[in-house]
């Protein structure tokens, strides 16, 4: 596992800007700019500065004036923070039509990610080479694997049994498209990924504004 001394110390929330933060500081890295500001930091993120500072300042960093952040720096920490640095190697369970999906997906690799292994229960489907990727038995996945992170892309009745799975597998993340609260131990940290509940987030915003 990748060492993270700085994440202790963050905030979830100062956590939650950092993919933000690293997006924007990688177009600057390939622009070949060299420092930026606090000020160009929340303009890009649409925060204040101050608050951009203070994340800043609690990652370690502190900005030369009138010159600001080393652009290079920053996204080291913050990659590394992420544990982005080396690749994490990502199980993505479900080989249906979002598996399938984001198998094509290439931009994870961008991001350090890494689907290193797809898994199903479908018999037709486990052997077969779907998305270049040669199906898994969702049962044959043991603790013999160097992923900690793992896709559930698998109908809803049956996510909290595969997230079972992946919890005796050693998974310690998930990021659960299913529409289901999966109970996990403290130690598994689940995100999930709800587009109806997005666009019915961003329908209420509009009926507000527009009403
Ligand atoms: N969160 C979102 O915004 C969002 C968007 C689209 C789909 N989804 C959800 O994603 C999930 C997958 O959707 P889909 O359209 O790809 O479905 P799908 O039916 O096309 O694919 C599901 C896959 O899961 C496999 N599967 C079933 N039981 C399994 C098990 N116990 N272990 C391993 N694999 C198993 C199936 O064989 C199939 O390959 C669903 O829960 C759906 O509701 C969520």
């Amino acid at each position: 596992m990748t060492d993270q001394p700085a994440a202790k110390k963050l905030s979830a929330r100062t956590l939650s800007r950092l993919p933000q933060y690293l997006r924007y500081l990688e177009v600057m890295h390939a622009q070949g700019v060299a420092h930026v500001t606090s000020a160009q930091l929340a303009k890009a993120l649409g925060c204040s500065d101050a608050l951009t500072r203070k994340d800043v300042a609690a990652m370690g960093h502190s900005g030369r004036a009138g010159q600001g952040y080393s652009v290079e720096a920053l996204r080291y920490t913050i990659a590394h923070i992420l544990g982005v640095t080396s690749g994490r190697r990502v199980l993505l369970v479900g080989a249906g039509n979002l598996g399938t999906a984001l198998m094509s997906y290439e931009g994870f690799g961008d991001r350090g990610m890494h689907i290193t292994a797809v898994a199903d229960s479908d018999p037709a489907k486990i052997g077969q080479i779907i998305g270049g990727y040669t199906i898994l038995d969702i049962n044959d996945i043991g603790t013999d694997h160097d992923m900690e992170l793992a896709i559930v892309a698998v109908p809803g009745e049956v996510a909290q049994d595969v997230a079972d799975i992946l919890v005796d597998a050693g998974i310690t993340g998930i990021l659960n498209f299913a529409p289901r609260r999966l109970q996990v131990p403290d130690h598994v940290r689940v995100q999930t990924v709800d587009l109806s509940a997005e666009l019915q987030i961003l329908a209420f915003h509009r009926d507000g504004t527009s009403g």
